[in-house]
């Protein structure tokens, strides 16, 4: 597709624990379905979706990363390139919540310039808020956003993390907070939306250099966090 083809190019990636729906979240957005018996992401895994938004074509590179450590090296240079990045777990999972501060460390470490994480989860125990809190400062001080996300909230009688606990993380480290469920679609076309209409109004704040919206490695965005938006 050459740059005539759309208006805005951004790379969005996704990352958690394995198992959280991090590749049904992807494939509902961009393809519309819940495949059955999915298997793990092995590496990384791309999609690509353009959307129309006000009038402006805005192409999404979904960048899906495996949650399994053992890719953890390959995974982590798909970091700094991102212009965006949802950090997911699964609502049912307590241990997935649990995970999430080093996630953010991994973030710190890795993703060297902007990043927009959307949480989709639950909440947090007291012990690690002081550890999430510095996480979230240094991610701020180098134009980082954090958003985080709670997959499978189809699955209520499941939950383990509730959704209080979660809202209260995500606001401690003013991250937006998205409940979803890729099985029934709910919140998955938002989560992406929001997101899009966020990079495209920061890129016009020239806070986002979109002249080159390709990332290379090593490459990065500035952007902070999204408002919901209307999208046309
Ligand atoms: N009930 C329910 N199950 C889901 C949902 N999303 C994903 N799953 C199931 O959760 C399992 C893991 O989903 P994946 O999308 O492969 O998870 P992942 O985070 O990509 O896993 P890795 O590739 O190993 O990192 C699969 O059995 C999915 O069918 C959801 O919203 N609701």
């Amino acid at each position: 597709m050459s740059m005539e083809d759309y208006d805005y190019l951004f790379k969005i990636v996704l990352i958690g624990n394995a198992g959280v729906g991090k590749t049904c979240l992807v494939r509902r957005f961009t393809q519309g379905l819940f495949p059955p018996g999915q298997g793990a992401t092995i590496g990384v895994d791309f999609m690509i979706k353009t959307v129309e938004i006000k009038g402006e074509k805005v192409k999404l590179q979904i960048w899906d990363t495996a949650g399994q450590e053992r890719f953890r090296s390959i995974t982590q240079s798909y970091y700094r390139s991102a212009n965006a990045l949802i950090l997911t777990y699964d609502i049912t999972c307590e241990d997935s919540f649990r995970c999430l501060p080093e996630w953010l460390r991994e973030i710190e470490q890795y993703a060297n310039n902007q990043v927009v994480t959307i949480l989709v989860g639950e909440n947090i125990r007291h012990n690690f808020f002081l550890l999430v809190i510095s996480c979230a400062l240094y991610v701020w001080s180098r134009n980082l956003i954090l958003v985080l996300v709670g997959n499978k909230i189809d699955l209520a009688d499941k939950r383990e993390v509730h959704r209080q606990r979660a809202e209260d993380f995500a606001e401690a480290q003013s991250m937006l907070y998205l409940e979803t469920s890729a099985k029934e679609s709910d919140n998955v076309e938002k989560l992406f939306l929001d997101l899009a209409c966020e990079l495209i109004r920061e890129a016009k704040q020239n806070k986002l250099d979109n002249n080159d919206t390709a990332p290379m490695p090593g490459e990065g965005k500035t952007i902070s966090y999204l408002s919901c938006c209307n999208v046309n």
